[in-house]
C-alpha cells in the first residue's frame, strides 16, 4: 500500500513496519563516477524497502533534483522515500517521510511542520531520547551506532542491551543503524528490532544488488516471527489449523500447529468430532515450545475442560506472550465446538492468559449473559468482560445486519475497527483468519490496535478475493495477496 494512501496512523504504522527490513541510507561517497539513482535502482532491485536520501554537501536546487529523481525511482518499486535531515526537501518532493536526529529540529516541530500522514523517523542513543521522541510523534526510531561504523564520523556506539533496552521500551518499531554488514548482523539476532539501516554494506559494495539481496536474506532469517496456533483440524481446510496456517504464512509469519480435535467437516457441517487425549495435546506443546518458542500463541476449538486445562498450564510454564483466545464455540453451521460445561474453564484458566479474546456476538452474549442489539450494547458486554477478565476484548462485528464493525475493548477504553460489509456468503473460518492474523502481527512486534487493524485489512481481502467452493457457507482466500485462483 503507498504511504500517502493512508487512512490513518494505524494503517500507516502497518505499511511502516513492511518498510523498515532493509532500510538503505544513500552515500555517495562510496560510488566514484556511478550516478546515485543507478546506485539506487540496483540497491531497489535487490531487494532494500525503504530509501533514505542523505545528502550533506547538495545546494538546494542539486539536492531538490536529486530526491525528485531518487523519490520517482522508489515509488516505482513501491518502496518509501525518506529525506534525511532537510525538512524542506522532503516537503518540496513530497517525500514520503524525513529522518532527523537529536542535533536537528525539534520532534514536535517536525510533525507540525509534516502532518500525521507523513513518516517521522528520530535517531535516539538512550531510553529517555527514544521515548521522548515517541512521546512527541516519532513514527519509528533508527538506534545505533550498534557496530563500529565508517559512514559516519564520531559515530559512538551503543551496547546491544542498551538496544534491547529501547526496543522494550517504547511501541513504536526500532530500526538498528551503524556498521551493519553481512557478516556481524546475526549479532542483532536477539534483539527485537524491526529492520536493519545499512549505508556502506550497500552502496560501497562492488555488487549494490547482490549485497542487498543477501543482507536481505540475512534480515529475513533474523527478522522471521512464529506463532503457534493451539486449535481444531477442519477437514475442509477453511477453519481451524488449516486456516490459521494459511493465514501465518500469508502474513509473513511462521505458523506451528497442536491440535485439540479432528473434525470431519465441510462448508455444510460438521459430520464428527475427534478430541486428542490431554497427555498427546500436552506432548505436541511440548515438543514445540522446546524447540521452536513462538512469538505469539492463538487458541481455538479447545473443545473440553481437560483440554482447556492442559493448554492453560502449559503456556503459564512456558510464560507464552502474545496469547490470542478465539472462544470457539458454535461453528458457522451451528455444529457445538466446545462442551458446555467447557464455558466456565475457558473464562476461568484461558481469559486470564490472554492478551486478546475475540468473541463474536452470539459468544459475547453466552460469555456476558447479555443480550447485544446494537453497538452500544456491544461496548457494554466488552466492557463487562474486560473488567472480568483483565484482558482486552475484540467483540466481532461479523454478524451485524449492515456493516462489519469490530469494537476493540482495551483499558484505554473503547476503539471502534470500522468494516464494510462484503457481500460474500462464503465465511466459512472468518474468525479463526482473523484471530490467527492477529497473533501473527503481535508476533511481528505490531501493537495491539495496529495488529488488529492489519489483521482486519487482510481478513476483507480474503473475503473480497470471493473464493466459491463447496455446497454450503465456503472458505476465504488466505492467498489472495500471493496468487490467484484460476
Ligand atoms: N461479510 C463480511 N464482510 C466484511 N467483514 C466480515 C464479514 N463477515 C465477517 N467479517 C469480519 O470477519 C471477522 C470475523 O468476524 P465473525 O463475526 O465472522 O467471527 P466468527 O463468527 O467467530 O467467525 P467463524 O464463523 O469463523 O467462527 C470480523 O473482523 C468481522 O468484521
Ligand atoms: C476446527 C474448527 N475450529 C473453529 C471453527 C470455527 O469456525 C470451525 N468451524 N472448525
Ligand atoms: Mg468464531
Amino acid at each position: 500500500m503507498s504511504l500517502s494512501l493512508c487512512q490513518n496512523n494505524i494503517t500507516k504504522a502497518c505499511a511502516l513496519r513492511k518498510a523498515l527490513p532493509l532500510y538503505a541510507i544513500t552515500d555517495r561517497r562510496w560510488l566514484g563516477d556511478k550516478p546515485l539513482a543507478q546506485a539506487v535502482k540496483e540497491a531497489l532491485l535487490g531487494g532494500v524497502t525503504m530509501i533514505q536520501l542523505r545528502e550533506k554537501n547538495l545546494d538546494t536546487d542539486c539536492f531538490l533534483q536529486e530526491a525528485q529523481r531518487i523519490k520517482a525511482l522508489c515509488h516505482a518499486f513501491n518502496v518509501p522515500f525518506i529525506v534525511n535531515d532537510n525538512i524542506g526537501i522532503a516537503l518540496a518532493c513530497d517525500a514520503d517521510g524525513v529522518h532527523i536526529g537529536q542535533q536537528d529540529m525539534a520532534v514536535k516541530e517536525a510533525r507540525a511542520l509534516l502532518g500525521p500522514n507523513k513518516i517521522l523517523g528520530v535517531s535516539a542513543k538512550t531510553t529517555a531520547q527514544a521515548l521522548a521522541a515517541e512521546n512527541d510523534g516519532a513514527d519509528y526510531l533508527g538506534v545505533g551506532a550498534v557496530f563500529p561504523t565508517d559512514s559516519k564520523a564520531n559515530a559512538s556506539e551503543i551496547s546491544h542491551n542498551e538496544l534491547q533496552r529501547i526496543c522494550a521500551a517504547v511501541s513504536i518499531p526500532v530500526v538498528a543503524i551503524g556498521g551493519i554488514n553481512e557478516k556481524n548482523i546475526s549479532k542483532l539476532q536477539h534483539s527485537s528490532i524491526s529492520g536493519a539501516a545499512v549505508i556502506s554494506a550497500i552502496f560501497a559494495a562492488p555488487d549494490i544488488r547482490a549485497a542487498a539481496t543477501r543482507l536481505r536474506q540475512r534480515l529475513s532469517a533474523l527478522l522471521t516471527k512464529t506463532a503457534l496456533t493451539i486449535a481444531g483440524s477442519d477437514a475442509s481446510g477453511g477453519a481451524g489449523i488449516q486456516a490459521d496456517l494459511k493465514t501465518m504464512l500469508a502474513c509473513g509469519v511462521y505458523g506451528m500447529s497442536a491440535i485439540t480435535a479432528l473434525t470431519a467437516q465441510n462448508t455444510t457441517g460438521v459430520a464428527g468430532v475427534s478430541p486428542s487425549t490431554p497427555d498427546f495435546l500436552s506432548a505436541q506443546l511440548d515438543s514445540i515450545f522446546d524447540d521452536i518458542f513462538p512469538d505469539a500463541v492463538k487458541t481455538g476449538m479447545v473443545f473440553s475442560t481437560p483440554l482447556i486445562a492442559v493448554i492453560a498450564g502449559r503456556l503459564r510454564h512456558y510464560q507464552a506472550k502474545n496469547i490470542v483466545v478465539d472462544p470457539v464455540m458454535i461453528a458457522t453451521s451451528g455444529a457445538h465446538l466446545l462442551s458446555t460445561d467447557a464455558i466456565t474453564a475457558l473464562k476461568e484458566q484461558l481469559f486470564p492468559l490472554a492478551t486478546l479474546i475475540t468473541p463474536n456476538l452470539k459468544e459475547t452474549e453466552a460469555l456476558t449473559g447479555l443480550s447485544i442489539a446494537n453497538k452500544a450494547d456491544m461496548e457494554t458486554a466488552a466492557r463487562k468482560l474486560q473488567a472480568a477478565y483483565g484482558c482486552n476484548v475484540l467483540c466481532k462485528g461479523g454478524h451485524r445486519p449492515t456493516d462489519a464493525d469490530d469494537l476493540l475493548y482495551t483499558a484505554d477504553g473503547p476503539l471502534w475497527l470500522p468494516g464494510r460489509r462484503v457481500d460474500n456468503p462464503n465465511t466459512h473460518g472468518t474468525g479463526c483468519t482473523l484471530s490467527a492474523a492477529i497473533a501473527a502481527h503481535l508476533a511481528k512486534g505490531y501493537s495491539l490496535p495496529q495488529a488488529v487493524q492489519a489483521a482486519k485489512d487482510y481478513l476483507t481481502g480474503a473475503l473480497t478475493a470471493g473464493l466459491n467452493l463447496g455446497h454450503g457457507a465456503g472458505p476465504l482466500h488466505h492467498g489472495w495477496q500471493l496468487c490467484k485462483f484460476p
